[in-house]
């Protein structure tokens, strides 16, 4: 299996080392056969080639089985005639990796945090990236110096199929889907996706559907996020509700992600944060998110592909996290310990090698 992986900006390439610690000694416990292809995006490739995203990156990343993609440093990136293309966007529209799944999770262990175990499913090609050739903020206008416009484009075929996404996520989970807009004032934009969401819950007998306002979302999220189970939403909403419940977990450090399209079987490793210029260079960040995400894109291309050695592969990392997070002496900063990046990296790359080690005597 072939990963093509960027590290990106920021934090990047402190966590992807750390991520690239654990995926070596899970290929090694489950003989995944990995192999690795690092390209440059981001500040590093603008400093190279000119551009934070060539497009012959993305169609080099288009012939791998999985991306492992770090954060970028969009906010301080020069205007796209200097080279600066949003990296994040150009890799979720370009490949069509529509599915965003953004899980969170509270451990009783770690904190107290209210419960909670759900999925955001994140529609990522759309909303205010209106084309599939255009990204980086190319949905803005400003028809005069006073009058800056934003234009968000939702479209029946888009929340389909994310939605149909959700509903066959239910089905696997808790049968309970909620969907959040604001189809009150966004009449055309939400209405469209509520009116999607509720054609394709008509497939789904078995699965409830509820509807909620984002504002209103955002409070029952942080008063009691244990009544939901998969989230759908456009890309902007999820965006900011995602961030929301990891950091209800205990840190936007907690928080994996995939992109993906279940049509082309192409996925995407990315952490749900962005690239923590405050703590860059410090070997202080939290890899977990990374890590986790990598563990998705695992459980998920076993999944797809029917290789049960890969999701296996993934949940393995899953629980090697936990048991590593489960001992304050190994936590990081953001969760009030003191481990740095590397060693937390090391650390879960230990626990999987342990329980690798069980295995093989067990099988023996
Ligand atoms: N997917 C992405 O690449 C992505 C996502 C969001 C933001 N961004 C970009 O990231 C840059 C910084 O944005 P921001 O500061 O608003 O958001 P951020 O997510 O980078 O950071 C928010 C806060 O969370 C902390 N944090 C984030 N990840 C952490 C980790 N792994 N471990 C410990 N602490 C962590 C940061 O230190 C910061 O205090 C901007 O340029 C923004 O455009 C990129
Ligand atoms: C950095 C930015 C373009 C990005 C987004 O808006 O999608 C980020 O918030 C994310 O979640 O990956």
């Amino acid at each position: 299996m072939k990963i093509f992986v960027t590290p990106c900006d920021g934090i990047g390439p402190e966590i992807t080392a750390a991520t690239m610690e654990v995926m070596k000694a899970t290929d090694a416990a489950f003989d995944l056969g990995l192999e690795y292809h690092f390209e440059d995006t981001g500040f590093t490739s603008l400093e190279k080639h000119g551009s934070t995203l060539r497009d012959e990156t993305i169609e080099l990343a288009r012939t791998f089985d999985g991306i492992i993609l770090g954060p970028q440093s969009h906010m301080d990136y020069p205007p796209r005639d200097k080279g600066g293309v949003n990296v994040s966007a150009g890799f979720r529209v370009k490949l069509d990796l529509y599915a965003n799944v953004r899980p969170a999770r509270s451990r009783p262990f770690l904190n107290d945090a209210k419960k909670m175990d759900l999925v955001i499913m994140r529609e990522a090609t759309e909303g205010f990236y209106p084309d599939r050739n255009m990204y980086a903020g190319t949905g803005e206008f400003m028809p005069t110096p006073d009058v800056a416009l934003s234009v968000r484009k939702i479209t029946a075929s888009a929340c389909e199929r994310i939605a149909r996404q959700a509903f066959l996520l239910a089905m696997k989970r808790n049968k309970k889907v909620t969907a959040v807009h604001k189809a009150n004032n966004f009449i055309l934009t939400d209405g469209l996706f509520l009116k999607q969401v509720r054609k394709v819950a008509a497939e789904f007998p078995e699965v409830t559907l509820n509807e909620f306002i984002i504002d209103a979302m955002a409070a029952h999220l942080v008063r009691d996020p244990s009544r939901f189970d998969v989230i759908v939403a456009t890309n902007f909403y999820s965006d900011i509700l995602s961030d929301l419940a990891s950091e209800l977990s205990g840190s936007l450090g907690l928080a994996g992600s995939i992109n993906a399209n279940a049509e082309t079987g192409l996925v995407c490793a990315q952490a749900q944060h962005g690239s923590a210029p405050d703590i860059q260079n410090k070997n202080i960040a939290n890899p977990t998110s990374l890590i986790l995400s990598a563990a998705m894109m695992l459980s998920w291309l076993g999944e797809q592909r029917g290789l049960p050695q890969f999701e296996a592969a993934g949940a393995e990392i899953e629980r090697a996290v936990d048991e590593v997070l489960a001992n304050p002496a190994t936590r990081t900063r953001d969760l009030g310990g003191t481990t740095n990046t590397d060693a937390f990296g090391a650390a879960v790359a230990k626990a999987v090698r342990n329980r690798g080690g069980d295995r093989k005597a067990a099988n023996a």
